[in-house]
């Protein structure tokens, strides 16, 4: 059986005003488990209740009723987080130091070592990009540097559980690109990915399985594929065909001899984000303009 890193058995969360009067549920009643290995996505409207669920697991709010868990252990003990890594959705870095600083800095709050603090830290400004700015304050950093930074910071521990709170928000298609494939690499890793995101596009490249909350209801848990998939319809690929009136009318035929019908006949489209990497990648490899405006034949 597979190993649970996360669980949660009728999490709830109420906050209360100064007089303890009851001024929002925000999460009711959340049974949810993650095992070791997933990506799991978290999504809900804004105020549906994913931040409150993750400071719960990090034990930074106390439930108002219901358990949670994390590598077992009760969230409310912090010592488990030093097995979790969390990228927060604002930053909360500090904007006088440095790369190498900054992770220095919170290598030392989880007690590692300096050689391996030093060598982990060089290591993850690699992976991240960020090598050629490391000596730069992150004041200076765009949007999309103190994203990396700030994934980088998450990963200075070694997680096993890694928390992304909207991690490709304020990145480019090129950086969304690479924060994905990086969290694919880290599931390869065998840790474990609970991530929030309001880009669902992204959620469904990377995320195995999801969660939909709405006014802190649990309102839709699966796989994504599986939640996605178009039950009524069949889709049935080809290659090696052109596109001519005679192959259509024959796959009509076939078709409705099975009972269904044809709805449509024509070439599959790619993503806008995979056109765009392309059109990047060339342009890379072959400066200068590229449009050309259609013919006028072409235009008929
Ligand atoms: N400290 C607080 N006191 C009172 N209500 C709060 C507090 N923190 C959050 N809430 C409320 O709890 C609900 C859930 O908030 P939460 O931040 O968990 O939502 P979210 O799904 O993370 O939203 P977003 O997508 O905007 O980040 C919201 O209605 C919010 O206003």
């Amino acid at each position: 059986m597979a190993e649970i890193v996360v669980e949660t058995r009728g999490l709830t969360k109420v906050y209360r005003d100064f007089w303890g009067r009851k001024k929002k549920t925000a999460l009711n009643a959340l049974d949810l488990t993650i095992e070791k290995g997933e990506i799991f996505g978290l999504l809900g409207p804004n105020g549906s209740g994913k931040t409150t669920t993750i400071k719960l697991l990090l034990g930074l709010l106390f439930p108002s009723g219901g358990d949670a868990f994390v590598f077992g252990q009760p969230a409310a003990k912090v010592e488990k987080n030093e097995k979790i890594g969390y990228l927060p959705e604002e930053s909360y870095l500090y904007r006088f130091l440095n790369a190498e600083e900054t992770l220095d800095f919170y290598g030392r709050l989880f007690d590692i070592p300096s050689a391996v603090r030093e060598k982990r830290a060089a290591e993850l400004i690699d992976t991240v990009g960020l090598s050629n700015d490391k000596k730069r304050v992150l004041r200076e950093y765009s949007k999309g540097m103190r994203q990396r930074i700030g994934l980088a910071q998450a990963l200075i521990n070694d997680p096993d559980l890694v928390i992304l709170d909207e991690p490709t928000s304020g990145l480019d298609p090129l950086g969304t690109r690479w924060m994905k494939d990086l969290i694919l690499d880290l599931k390869k890793k065998g840790k474990t990915i609970l991530m929030c995101s309001h880009r669902l596009d992204d959620v469904q490249d990377v995320c195995d399985r999801i969660a939909i909350l709405y006014g802190g209801d649990l309102q839709e848990l699966g796989q994504v594929n599986k939640l996605v998939e178009d039950q009524k319809r069949l889709e049935i690929r080809a290659t090696g065909l052109q596109l001519n009136d005679g192959l259509k009318h024959d796959l009509a035929a076939v078709i409705e001899k099975h009972g269904g019908k044809l709805e449509a006949f024509g070439h599959p489209t790619t993503t806008l984000e995979d056109l765009f990497l392309r059109i990047v990648d060339e342009s890379k490899a072959r400066p200068g303009r590229r449009y050309l405006p259609p013919t006028e034949e072409a235009k008929k």
